[in-house]
């Protein structure tokens, strides 16, 4: 089998039971997010030719709207794409904003899930044609775009079960974001639409990449070639959404976040080093070559074992007696 030049850098990087000795170190199982991350690192570096500090100074030139972050007692945090004045786009700054955001809740080791949502009821329209405009010549546009897929990779690598809340459009770079996440859930209304065609564009923050590992490449072609409108029903049919909401009975966003925050704790329900270590393992599967991803779970394995969870889960079994 012929190695891609990743996975054969992957296999150098992460060789079977190098994890072990490093992680048996790694006292917080918390932490091992941040390891994976640092160890399959960022999709583009200085020595891929990306010059992250020069675009990083032209998007923040380039202001507009904001990402709020809020982190919960409850573990989960909620991600708002807030620029409603114009449908929730992505301006120069909230790029940037975006990638801070991420590098938080890299760092956020209390964390077990993220709820990604748009501002006034509506998801995102992509990036802000304004900004677009501005970067328009090859140069920033390539540049543009590593740095949006490294900050939605690292997104969607988070050692957190995340969900993109589709209320409204989700358009461009708006559907993108929504494959950043593990999950999506719509609400009644909602649409997903990857519109690039229409500007004369192909995905170039990483969503068709990620499409394709989600509907699979027939639904990916059919989305991307005739720009398809997704709505609820045909998203729960070609797997891109896993829920419907209710919807907002009185038209708030707030309904829409509970509901999706009862749907997301189904699943995050538990201490948060196993809830973490679930998505870890399931990145490592995700992403690596198989005998990476098993050495890579005995590691993870090893994280959890004998932990305060496990523990505390056999004195109470000993118990039913
Ligand atoms: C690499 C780029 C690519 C990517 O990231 O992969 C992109 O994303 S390119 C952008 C792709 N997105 C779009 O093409 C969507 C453009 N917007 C629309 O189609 C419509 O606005 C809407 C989202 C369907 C909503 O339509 P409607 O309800 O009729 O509202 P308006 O159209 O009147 O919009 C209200 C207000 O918002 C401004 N707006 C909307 N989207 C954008 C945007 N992407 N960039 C900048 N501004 C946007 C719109 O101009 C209106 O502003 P005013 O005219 O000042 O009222």
């Amino acid at each position: 089998m012929v190695l891609s030049a990743a996975s054969q850098h992957l296999l150098r990087v992460s060789r079977p039971g190098a994890w072990g000795q490093h992680l048996l170190k790694v006292s917080r199982p918390g932490a091992w997010g941040q390891h994976l991350l640092r160890r399959i690192g960022s999709v583009y570096t200085t020595a891929k030719g990306f010059q992250e500090k020069e675009i990083r100074e032209k998007l923040q030139a380039l202001p507009g709207g904001s990402i709020d972050l809020v982190k919960q007692e409850s573990g989960i945090a909620v991600l708002t794409v807030n620029n409603p004045a114009r449908m929730n786009a992505f301006s120069g700054s909230m790029m940037v904003e975006l990638e801070e955001r991420v590098s938080q809740l890299e760092e956020w080791t209390e964390g077990k899930g993220l709820i990604i949502q748009g501002a006034a009821g509506t998801f995102c329209s992509g990036s802000d044609l304004n900004a677009v405009r501005a970067i328009s010549n090859p140069q920033d546009g390539m540049m543009m775009c590593m740095f949006m897929q490294n900050a939605l990779t690292r997104l969607l690598r988070l050692p957190l079960l995340s969900v993109a809340l589709v209320e409204g459009s989700a358009l461009g770079g708006g559907a993108e974001l929504t494959t950043a996440c593990d999950f999506r859930l719509m609400a009644p209304g909602g649409v997903i639409q990857f519109v690039h065609k229409h500007m004369g564009l192909v995905p170039g923050w990483g969503g068709a990449a990620r499409l394709v590992r989600i509907v699979g490449g027939q639904n990916a072609l059919k989305m991307l070639g005739g720009a398809l409108k997704v709505d609820p029903e045909m998203g729960l049919q070609i797997g891109l959404a896993d829920g419907v909401l209710e919807g907002s009975l009185d038209g708030s966003g707030a309904n829409a976040l509970l509901e999706a925050e009862q749907w997301l704790g189904r699943y995050t329900t538990g201490p948060a080093p196993v809830i973490r270590a679930i998505k870890n393992v399931v990145v490592s599967g995700r992403e690596l070559p198989l005998e990476v991803a098993l050495s890579t779970e005995r590691d993870v394995f090893g994280t959890v074992w004998g932990g305060p969870a496990n523990l505390q889960a056999l004195a109470s079994k000993a118990k039913h007696k």
